[in-house]
């Protein structure tokens, strides 16, 4: 498999204008997923969001995946959902998304909770704060050879994610991130989110 780029939307947007964003970046490179993370948004400004933004998505054969909430992800017929330690827990999660769908899992910077999350079925296990990031306040800071151990004894695809930027995340692919997850890397770059992933294109496919 290559190295994939899996985008986070921001924190916050207008969803019309997001939209025109959305689809130019997408446009401009190779993204494998996107992530609708909307931290703040109810539920039903979630499902105004996935009506206009999964078919954007969907329609370009990248999968859309929902954070936190496997329910909402199920009713909102998206690829999948992202969960945390503190979410729904994994088994939860499956049992509502069906078998066929993704479901990935945070792990920090924790081998023992990924080990956990491989062994229970989660598609991807993501492993985090690679650097310093203005979208959270993370709760862990991991380095890249968690990425090198996970590579050399699992197969389950694994997630670098935190301040990821096309000018750092060389490190990380080196240590074998199968995914890099970036959200102010992209929607933030100094040129713009379509020159950004034009940018991550041309890393991942050096
Ligand atoms: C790909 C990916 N990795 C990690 C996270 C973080 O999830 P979580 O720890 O549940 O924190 P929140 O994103 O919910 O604040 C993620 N969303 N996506
Ligand atoms: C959502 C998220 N989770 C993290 C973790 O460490 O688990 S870091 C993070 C923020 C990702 O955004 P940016 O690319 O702007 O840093
Ligand atoms: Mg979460």
């Amino acid at each position: 498999m290559t190295q994939q780029l899996y985008l986070i939307t921001p924190p916050k947007f207008d969803l019309d204008e997001f939209a025109k964003t959305l689809a130019n970046t997408l446009d401009a490179g190779d993204v494998s997923c996107v992530q609708l993370r909307l931290k703040e948004a109810s539920d039903d400004e979630i499902r105004k969001a996935c009506a206009v933004l999964r078919p954007i998505v969907q329609d370009r054969d990248i999968a859309f995946v929902l954070n936190d909430n496997p329910t909402l992800a199920k009713e909102l017929a998206c690829d999948g959902v992202h969960v945390g330690q503190e979410d729904t827990p994994y088994k939860k999660a499956r049992e509502i998304m069906g078998k066929d769908a993704i479901v990935g899992m945070t792990c920090h910077d924790s081998k023992h909770m990924a080990m956990v999350a491989g062994e229970q079925g989660a598609d991807y296990v993501a492993f985090g704060a690679f650097y310093p990031t203005q979208t959270k306040e993370p709760k862990s800071k991991a380095e890249p050879w968690i990425l090198e151990w996970w590579t050399s004894m699992f197969e389950v695809p694994c997630v670098a994610i935190g301040g990821i930027t096309d000018e750092n995340a060389t490190p990380l692919l080196e240590a074998g991130a199968d995914f890099i997850a970036v959200c102010g890397g992209v929607w933030d770059h100094p040129d713009g989110p379509e020159e950004a992933v034009k940018k991550f294109t041309a890393l991942l496919n050096s």
